[in-house]
């Protein structure tokens, strides 16, 4: 018998992303690393912002100094000298003393808090008003509120949001340590397929694969490399792998996964350099026919040439696997999860993760999942929804009015 058939449990195959390591580091420019998958602890050098910093315009003052007051019984202050933006001030307070300041100016030695200037009157150029008593620390950011010299700020392994380039600007980071961008090879296979800007004769169509594929692999944060298409032919096919093993860290091969009489890609796969068939075969739907192997360290992927199971798969097998080629070390994280309430019974197979697309609808302040059925060679299943719900292994179904997690997509 076929060992397509020796299938493999989704959770087996998630088992062996361990066996590929992450991909080698490099310096790169803050900007260049936005979106990048940092390759180093940060610590906080010194403390942030570094200073005890205004967050209001107003006047710098000892809280103690404004307790009790009010419109009726203001608190007289004098005021002292001016704080300029960017500078030390050159005073200290005293407890009968006010400093006027700006939203981000330095409160002088001595204050502790701040009074916004709606609550304050200027009687002359030497005295104040205030209004209103301020805590301690009220309208203030202190030296080392953000983060305190020493402290662990980012983790190797987290991908650099906005937030996180922000920090690394505040600490100082020109430069930055990255994990190498990776590149993912792409072919699609079959005598069928036709490049986009070619007219499909009858019998054929035009390459999605590719497309879907490639639009995956950027989203990931990873480069795709699309190779083309290449003919129902072992040599050619073996030829095109080989290349692709050469000049990428993973290489995702469509079509030709399964059992039919033109499916090489299992042979071929077979045959790389130091090669090893670790999956033939997943007990998922859609996808069941894919393919795993390592070459040296790098995933070599059959998926389902149906376009709807290639994107699943990627979905759920092949990204968990990048990520961790990425060096990115919530590789295992689904992403986010949207609770919704499930519209209709939908059912499933026992000893199989189902994978149900659900189209996203907001009713009434409540989000609903809508199963969008239709077979996996149809893209306007896909175009159609905005989420995946995982049926268990060892559930058989899901009920209507179930809540269920959606996976984003
Ligand atoms: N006897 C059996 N036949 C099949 C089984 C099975 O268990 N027993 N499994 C079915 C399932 S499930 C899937 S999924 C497919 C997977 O087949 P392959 O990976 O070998 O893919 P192909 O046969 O080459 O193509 C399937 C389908 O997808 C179209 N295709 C392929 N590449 C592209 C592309 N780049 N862009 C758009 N469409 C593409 C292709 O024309 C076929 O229609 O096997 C079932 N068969
Ligand atoms: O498993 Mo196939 O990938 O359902 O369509």
């Amino acid at each position: 018998m076929n060992h397509f058939f020796k299938v493999k449990t989704l959770e087996d195959v998630m088992g062996m992303v361990g066996r590929f390591s992450a991909m080698p580091t490099e310096t790169v420019t803050l900007p260049q690393a936005s979106g990048r998958i940092l390759g180093q602890d940060i610590v906080a050098h010194q403390d942030l912002p570094g200073f005890r910093r205004s967050t209001m315009d107003g006047y710098a003052v000892q809280s103690a100094a404004t307790f009790g007051a009010s419109e009726a019984n203001p608190a007289w202050l004098k005021v002292a000298g001016t704080i300029a933006m960017g500078e030390t001030p050159c005073f200290s307070l005293t407890s009968d003393e006010a400093a006027p300041i700006s939203t981000g100016g330095m409160l002088p030695d001595g204050a502790d808090s701040v009074v916004m200037v709606e609550h304050t009157e200027a009687v002359d150029a030497a005295t104040v008003e205030i209004y209103k008593s301020v805590a301690p620390l009220q309208h203030v950011v202190d030296s080392a509120e953000d983060y305190r010299q020493g402290q662990e700020i980012l983790k190797a392994g987290t991908r650099i949001r906005p937030q996180e380039s922000g920090v690394l600007a505040a600490l100082g980071k020109t430069h930055v340590t990255v994990f190498k961008q990776t590149t993912v090879a792409i072919i699609s296979t079959g005598d069928e397929i036709v490049p986009v800007e070619e007219t499909p004769a009858p019998g054929r169509i035009r390459d999605m694969n590719s497309h879907t594929l490639a639009g995956l692999i950027s989203e990931a944060g990873a480069i795709p490399l699309q190779l083309g298409i290449v003919k129902d032919n072992r040599d050619d096919l073996f030829d095109a792998c080989s290349r692709a093993v050469a000049m990428a860290d993973m290489v995702l091969i469509s079509g030709g996964s399964s059992v039919g009489m033109r499916d090489f890609t299992v042979e071929v796969l077979s045959d790389l350099v130091d090669t090893e068939l670790l999956v033939h075969g997943i007990s998922i739907s859609p996808g069941k026919p894919t393919i795993l192997a390592r070459s040296g360290n790098k995933p070599v992927w059959g998926l389902p040439g149906h376009v709807v199971s290639a994107m699943v798969v990627f979905k759920v097998v092949v990204l968990p696997f990048l990520r961790k080629r990425m060096g990115e070390n919530a590789w295992a994280s689904p992403g986010a999860l949207l609770p919704a309430i499930l519209t209709r019974n939908v059912a499933s197979a026992q000893g199989r993760t189902d994978f149900i697309r659900v189209a996203i609808q907001e009713k009434e302040g409540h989000l609903y999942a809508a199963p969008v059925l239709g077979k996996s060679g149809l893209i306007r299943t896909m175009v159609m929804a905005q989420g995946l719900v995982e049926i268990g292994e060892n559930v058989e179904g899901l009920d209507k009015g179930a809540v269920v997690n959606v996976r984003c997509m």
